[in-house]
């Protein structure tokens, strides 16, 4: 949590429709997400986090709607053209080559950015991570599951983001390590970087962050600032994975 005061949109859904097949899972969502911010995306299983993710990377394609980037109509881009815009996904789970080295996990991260501009940044990048710098050359399955989080946020920042996608990043990780994680993140945001995040670790999270969205059903049920939410009594509802409080109805959206 911090005191940004900067809201100039990075981000913005204007009235999405999206889901999968006829199924429709974000239901004329709206919402913009400032620049250089942390924004965490809350609500129960199911509500549509994951799916906001997902479509903002281009997985899914709005039915309805805009979907703007720094002022830019970036409506059912190609996933190339959002790389290339400074969109980065981590996404939820393990993704990495577990029979390839951590170096060489690193490499297919650039490979958007041609090898010799890989190898100059993968340096850059290690810094964050020095317990993942040391097993540069060991397999990547064979590190622990806070180092391959690690390394898999490693390979997205290769691309230096302008924006960072980040679903979940604590599953599987010890509390210290998770305080770790959110501490990179708020150093990037702090830089410039705008990171939108999935998180469970709800409360944990929130001290990292700047703004909070519940969503249920695919539905904005509140907008609030981190520091509001964690001095509002009736906040530990949101932790219990239900989005309906009291506020909800006086949400600032
Ligand atoms: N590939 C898919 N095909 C069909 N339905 C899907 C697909 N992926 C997700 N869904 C459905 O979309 C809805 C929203 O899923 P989403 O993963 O966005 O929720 P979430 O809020 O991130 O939930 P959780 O906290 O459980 O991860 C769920 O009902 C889910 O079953």
């Amino acid at each position: 949590m911090t005191t940004h005061n900067n809201t100039t949109p990075c981000i913005e859904f204007d009235d999405v429709v999206a889901g999968y097949k006829d199924f429709m899972i974000l239901n004329n969502l709206s919402f913009t997400v400032p620049k250089g911010s942390i924004t965490l995306l809350i609500g129960p299983n199911g509500a549509g986090k994951s799916t906001v993710l997902k479509t903002l990377f281009g997985l899914l394609t709005p039915r309805q709607g805009k979907i703007r980037l720094n002022g830019d109509d970036i409506t059912g881009a190609t996933q190339k053209d959002l790389l290339a815009r400074g969109i980065a996904f981590v996404p939820q789970g393990r993704n990495l080559f577990g029979q390839l080295s951590v170096y060489e996990n690193l490499e297919l991260g650039g490979i958007t950015l041609g090898m010799k501009t890989t190898h100059e940044r993968i340096p850059e990048v290690l810094e964050f991570f020095p317990r993942v710098k040391e097993r540069m050359n060991s397999l990547a399955s064979s590190l622990s599951g806070g180092e391959q989080k690690q390394l898999e946020i490693g390979r997205a920042l290769l691309l230096r983001p302008k924006v960072l996608l980040i679903d979940e990043p604590s599953i599987g990780l010890s509390p210290m390590v998770v305080q770790d994680v959110f501490k990179l993140l708020r150093k990037l945001a702090d830089q410039g970087t705008t990171v939108l995040m999935v998180e469970q670790n709800v409360k944990s999270a929130l001290k990292y962050s700047d703004n909070a969205i519940a969503l249920e059903s695919g539905r904005l049920v509140l907008y609030k600032s981190a520091a509001e939410i964690l001095a509002d009594p009736q906040m530990e509802r949101l932790f219990l994975g239900g989005a309906h409080t009291t506020t909800a109805a006086a949400a600032t959206v």
